[in-house]
C-alpha cells in the first residue's frame, strides 16, 4: 500500500469537514444548568424496602459530607454505613449506606454521590429536604442525569436511546434489544461504516491530491468504489428491517377478525388477560375497535378486537364492520377467528373467501398478509373429531372456554411476532425513524457519489454521508433531538 496514504486516512477523519463522530471522548454538547449540582430520588416512588438517592455536580461531596457530618468522605466507590442528619438542626434521618464517585469516573462523568436508604416516605422527603437546604443543590429535572452523562461523552445517543427504552421495556424482547442498543451495539455498527467511509474518502484525496504523482498506486479509486458498494448493500439490509426494530419498539398490529360470535371478543380478553370488551351470545356485540397493549409470548403487540363482518346489518354495525376492514387493512398480523362448530355458515364462508384465502395468496411485492387462522369453540366438537376440516387452510383448534390450544396459539404467535419484529438477539436493529432517516440519507449520498462527475464532487458526497453516520450516534446532535429523546426520561435519571 502506498506510504502517504495511511496519513490521509488519519487527516480524512480529522479533516476540516469532518464532524468528529462521537466515541467516549464526550459529546461537545453541554448540557442546559449543568453547573449546579442535582439531586433527585433514583429508585421508584413509594414504599419500598431501599430508595435510591443520588447528586451530580460540584457541589456533591460537600452534600454528602454535610449530611454525614462529622464523618470524612467516604473511600471513592466502596459503599460504608453512615448516619445521616439534617445538616440545619442535626437531626438524624437514617441509618444508610452512601457511596462516593468522584468524576470522571461516575456514571455521568461529575462528581456523584449515591444514598441508599431505607424506603419509607418520610425518611426520603427528609433526606431531599436535607440536600435541597445545602448551597449550590437543586431537585434535577427529567433525565438530567442522563443528559449529563451524554454530556461528559460517557454515552452516545443512541446508547441515550436505548437506554430510554429499558426503562420502558415492557416485554422480554423489547428488554433485550434495549439492552443491546445501550451496550452500543448499533453505535458501533456506524462507526464501523463511518471508518469505512474514512477510508474511501482518503482513497478519493488521494487521487485529487497525487494523481499526477507517480507514486500513487494504481486502482486507488477502484478500492473506493468497492468500499462503497459493499456499504450501499449493508445499510440496504438494515433499512429493509427497519420496520421490524420500530415495531418491537411499539408493538405489532394484531388484529383479531372473523364472523358474528366466533368469539374473538373472548380471544381478545383471554390473551390480554383482562375483560377488555364485552363478551354475550348476541351476535354482533362489538362495533367499535377496541385496542389493547398485550405481552403476546415475549413481544409486545397493540391488539385490535373487531366488529363480526357480515352483510344485511343496521347502520350503527355497518359502521363496525367498515372501521373492522379499515383496521384489516393496517394489520401486520390477522388473527382469524370462525366457529369451529359452524363452518358451513354463510357468515364462516363468506369471511373464509374474502379475508382467509385471499393473505395466502402472494401480493405485488412478492410478500404474503400473515395471518393466523383459529377455530374456536373446539370444545362443541365431538369428542376425537378435531381433524374434521382437511380442506380449510392450515389452523389451529382452540377453546376458549376451556382453554385448550392456548399454548399452541401463543407458540404460533411467537413465530409470527419474532418475524415481524426481528430477532433482538441477532443484530442490533434499528428501533427509531430517525434512524432509518439518517441511514436513507447516507444511503442517497452514496447514490451521489456513484453518480459525481467530479472527484471533489464525489469527496463531497461522502463526507455527507459520513455526516449522516455521525449524526446518528449524536455527533453534533442538535438541540431540538435531544429534547425529544430526553422528554421519555424520568427524573431521576
Ligand atoms: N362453547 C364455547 N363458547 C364460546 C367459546 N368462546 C366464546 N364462546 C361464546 O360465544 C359467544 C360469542 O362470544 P364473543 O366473544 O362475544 O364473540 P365475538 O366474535 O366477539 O362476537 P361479536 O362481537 O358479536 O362479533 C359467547 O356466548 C361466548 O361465551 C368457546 O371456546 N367455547
Ligand atoms: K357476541
Ligand atoms: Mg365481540
Amino acid at each position: 500500500m502506498w506510504r502517504g496514504l495511511w496519513t490521509l486516512v488519519s487527516r480524512a477523519a480529522r479533516g476540516p469537514h469532518s464532524p468528529r463522530l462521537c466515541t467516549r471522548q464526550g459529546s461537545g454538547y453541554r448540557a442546559p444548568g449543568s453547573g449546579a449540582t442535582i439531586f433527585a430520588l433514583s429508585s421508584g416512588q413509594g414504599r419500598c424496602g431501599i430508595a435510591v438517592i443520588r447528586t451530580s455536580g460540584p457541589a456533591s461531596g460537600h452534600a454528602l459530607q454535610s449530611l454525614t457530618a462529622p464523618r470524612d468522605l467516604p473511600p471513592a466507590r466502596k459503599a460504608c454505613l453512615r448516619l445521616l442528619s439534617d445538616p440545619r438542626s442535626g437531626e438524624p434521618l437514617d441509618r444508610a449506606l452512601v457511596l462516593w464517585f468522584p468524576g470522571p469516573q461516575s456514571f455521568t462523568g461529575e462528581d456523584c454521590a449515591e444514598f441508599h436508604v431505607h424506603g419509607g416516605p418520610a425518611v426520603v422527603s427528609g433526606v431531599l429536604q436535607a440536600l435541597g437546604s445545602v448551597p449550590g443543590l437543586r431537585p434535577a429535572e427529567a433525565g438530567e442525569f442522563t443528559r449529563r452523562a451524554f454530556a461528559h461523552g460517557k454515552l452516545s445517543l443512541t446508547e441515550v436511546e436505548g437506554l430510554a427504552d429499558l426503562i420502558h421495556a415492557e416485554t422480554e424482547a423489547q428488554r433485550r434489544q434495549a439492552l443491546r442498543q445501550l451496550d452500543g451495539e448499533l453505535g458501533d455498527l456506524c462507526r464501523g461504516w463511518a471508518e469505512t467511509l474514512t477510508k474511501a474518502l482518503a482513497h478519493v484525496e488521494a487521487y485529487i491530491d497525487f494523481s499526477e504523482d507517480d507514486n500513487l498506486e494504481e486502482g486507488v479509486l477502484d478500492q473506493a468504489d468497492s468500499e462503497v458498494r459493499k456499504l450501499e448493500v449493508a445499510l440496504g439490509v438494515h433499512l429493509r428491517d427497519a420496520r421490524r426494530g420500530q415495531r418491537l419498539r411499539s408493538g405489532a398490529h394484531v388484529v383479531v377478525a372473523g364472523p358474528p360470535n366466533a368469539g374473538k371478543s373472548s380471544l381478545v380478553n383471554l390473551l390480554s388477560r383482562k375483560p377488555v370488551s364485552i363478551v354475550s351470545p348476541e351476535p354482533g356485540t362489538t362495533r367499535d375497535v377496541l385496542e389493547t397493549p398485550v405481552d403476546l409470548a415475549g413481544f409486545p403487540a397493540l391488539l385490535s378486537d373487531t366488529a363480526g363482518l357480515r352483510e344485511g346489518v343496521g347502520p350503527v354495525e355497518q359502521e363496525g364492520v367498515r372501521r373492522a376492514q379499515k383496521r384489516l387493512e393496517q394489520a401486520d398480523l390477522i388473527l382469524a377467528v370462525l366457529d369451529a362448530s359452524d363452518l358451513a355458515s354463510p357468515a364462516s364462508c363468506n369471511f373464509l373467501d374474502t379475508v382467509v384465502i385471499p393473505a395466502g395468496a402472494r401480493n405485488p411485492n412478492g410478500s404474503r398478509q400473515r395471518l393466523l387462522l383459529v377455530l374456536n369453540k373446539s370444545d362443541l366438537l365431538p369428542a376425537g373429531r378435531s381433524d374434521l376440516h382437511p380442506d380449510l387452510p392450515s389452523h389451529l383448534l382452540l377453546s376458549c372456554l376451556t382453554g385448550e390450544g392456548l399454548d399452541g396459539l401463543l407458540e404460533a404467535l411467537k413465530k409470527e411476532l419474532a418475524a415481524l419484529c426481528g430477532d433482538p438477539s441477532t443484530g442490533p436493529l434499528l428501533t427509531r425513524s430517525r434512524h432509518q432517516h439518517h441511514l436513507r440519507g447516507c444511503l442517497d449520498a452514496l447514490g451521489q457519489y456513484k453518480q459525481a462527475k467530479d472527484l471533489a464532487l464525489a469527496a463531497e458526497a461522502l463526507r455527507v454521508a459520513r455526516g449522516h453516520l455521525s449524526h446518528l450516534t449524536g455527533g453534533g446532535g442538535t438541540e431540538e433531538i435531544l429534547d425529544i429523546i430526553f422528554r421519555d426520561f424520568c427524573v431521576g435519571k
